[in-house]
């Protein structure tokens, strides 16, 4: 095949300005460089299993920012330039869908919802749910998640050697979302809707990378089945009790705003539609922040004069009040912590591998329809060409005065039509979370503990649960 020679499109009166379609320059059937496959490529996937960043890592440092990488019967393309990945996911994302293997998997838990569906029905859902997540809708929540914070600190000891922290952040960013959903705090079933959590999730990744799932019924799979069924009973429940309140009376939530569209119009959203959003909610909602917020506490403690910078900020901003929606502007230190802990330990780490439906121009090359995408924001964010020292918690990375990061290198919440529905709600809940957190806590790294290993589970988590050294501060 010879080389072929990017050619310059006709002009066209109608699209003049507009932005032209990539070109290709490399020869049509060919791939970008990549590891050798072999026969199959199969033998990537223990590989991949066990070390899936360093796996990647090493690849990208091999073959650079677009890697082919051949699993039979699968092309996959492994995307880690900031823009490349945005010309994929913003500028070509109707020539995606995603990975019908990991929507398999997801739905099992969250039905048919705004992260499961494609096409009509994901748009209808999205624009419909939208509004309530948008920048300023969002700050209606803060009282209820200060309320939640306060409530959680409470129990909170003055002082401990090794605090269980990811466990305490966990069940806090549970009740967060449960005020936010359904008006109701925590109740005494948490601890086991937080180990059903656990086990779907840990279910969920392990079946990701079979090509089909074993029935639910077999055997072995009982503790799924149980984890799937608490979850069900704790949303399916909330529902059914708001169902037996007249309207009237419904509180102002999000339960509220779902059972609206579903009064509306039953046939869009009949009720199993409110259930299966109220599920993504829940699990999107809290696991992400409270894997966040876990990092968090973690680099605050790994990092003393971060934590006394934020400690000042806090003190100086709220004189010992309780956040307001007003006050999160001004806590920009503690707002820089957080996103350099989601550079360094993103709650979602790799977005959820795209198919393409028809062929993909990228980088020069042209990729067939069915090619799979995958991006690892792991190893973007800690790419040493957009962040110096990428392995540092530096929050002034994030300063206004700092050197421009590119635009798509820091992109926590994905990009793009699919980017997170949540994010400014995420951002609302985990500022106010932690301002509280410093308003009474000093965190410390207990002695002799060895940094915590992130391990991918769906999201980022420390390998073994993280605890940490807790004292309260003079009030
Ligand atoms: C630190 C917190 C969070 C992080 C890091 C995060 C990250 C992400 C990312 C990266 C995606 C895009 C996945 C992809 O493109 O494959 C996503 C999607 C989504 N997130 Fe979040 N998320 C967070 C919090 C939340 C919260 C609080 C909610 C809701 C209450 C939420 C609801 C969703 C939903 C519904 C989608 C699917 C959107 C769609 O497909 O249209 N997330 N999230």
């Amino acid at each position: 095949m010879g080389d072929m020679k990017p050619t310059t499109p006709p002009s066209c009166p109608f699209h003049a300005g507009a932005a032209s379609a990539p070109l290709a320059s490399h020869p049509p059937g060919t791939w970008p460089p990549g590891p050798p496959s072999g026969l199959t490529g199969w033998q990537f996937l223990p590989r991949m299993k066990q070390d899936l960043f360093g796996t990647l890592d090493g690849w990208r440092r091999a073959y650079g920012d677009l890697v082919h990488v051949r699993i039979w019967p699968e092309h996959e393309v492994i995307v880690t330039d900031p823009q490349l990945v945005r010309e994929l996911l913003v500028d070509q994302h109707d020539a995606l869908v995603r990975w019908e293997r990991a929507i398999d998997v997801f739905s099992q838990v969250h039905g048919h919802s705004t992260l499961t569906s494609e096409g009509a029905a994901w748009r209808t859902k999205r624009q419909a749910l939208q509004p309530p997540f948008a920048p300023r809708p969002v700050q209606a929540f803060v009282p209820a998640i200060a309320q939640a914070a306060d409530a959680a600190f409470a129990q909170w000891p003055t002082a401990a050697d090794a605090w269980p922290i990811e466990s305490a952040f966990t069940s806090l960013g549970m009740d967060v979302i449960l005020r936010m959903m359904f008006s109701s705090g925590i109740t005494a079933d948490a601890r086991d809707a937080e180990l059903a959590v656990h086990a779907a999730s840990v279910a969920g990744n392990a079946e990701m990378y079979w090509p089909a799932s074993w029935p639910d019924w077999m055997p072995w799979k009982r503790t799924k089945r149980r984890a799937i069924a608490t979850l069900d009973r704790l949303i399916g429940g909330h529902v059914r009790a708001r169902m037996r309140v007249p309207q009237a009376e419904w509180p102002q939530d999000l339960l509220t705003r779902l059972l609206a569209l579903h009064v509306a119009d039953p046939a869009t959203w009949p009720l199993k539609a409110v259930r299966d959003e109220c599920m993504t909610a829940f699990l999107a909602g809290h696991e992400t922040t409270a894997a966040t917020l876990t990092w968090w506490s973690w680099c605050m403690a790994a990092n003393p004069d971060a934590q006394a910078l934020a400690h000042a900020e806090v003190d100086a901003v709220l004189q010992g009040r309780v956040p307001t929606a007003a006050d999160l502007p001004s806590l920009a230190y503690l707002g820089r912590t957080l996103q350099e802990t989601l550079r360094l330990y993103p709650a979602a780490p790799v977005l959820i591998s795209r198919r393409a439906v028809r062929p993909v121009t990228l980088g020069g090359w042209e990729l067939p329809a069915r090619t799979i995408f995958a991006v690892p924001l792991q190893l973007m964010h800690h790419d040493a060409r957009w962040f110096p020292e990428p392995h540092a918690f530096r929050p002034e990375r994030f300063a206004a005065d700092a050197p421009a990061i590119p635009r798509g290198a820091f992109m926590p919440f994905g990009t793009g039509p699919r980017v997170c529905l949540g994010q400014h709600l995420a951002l609302a809940e985990m500022t106010v979370l932690a301002a509280q957190f410093l308003q009474r806590y000093t965190v410390a790294v207990p002695a002799g503990m060895a940094p915590p290993q992130p391990v991918f589970n769906i999201t980022l988590r420390p390998r073994t649960p993280l605890t940490l050294r807790l004292a309260a501060r003079p009030r």
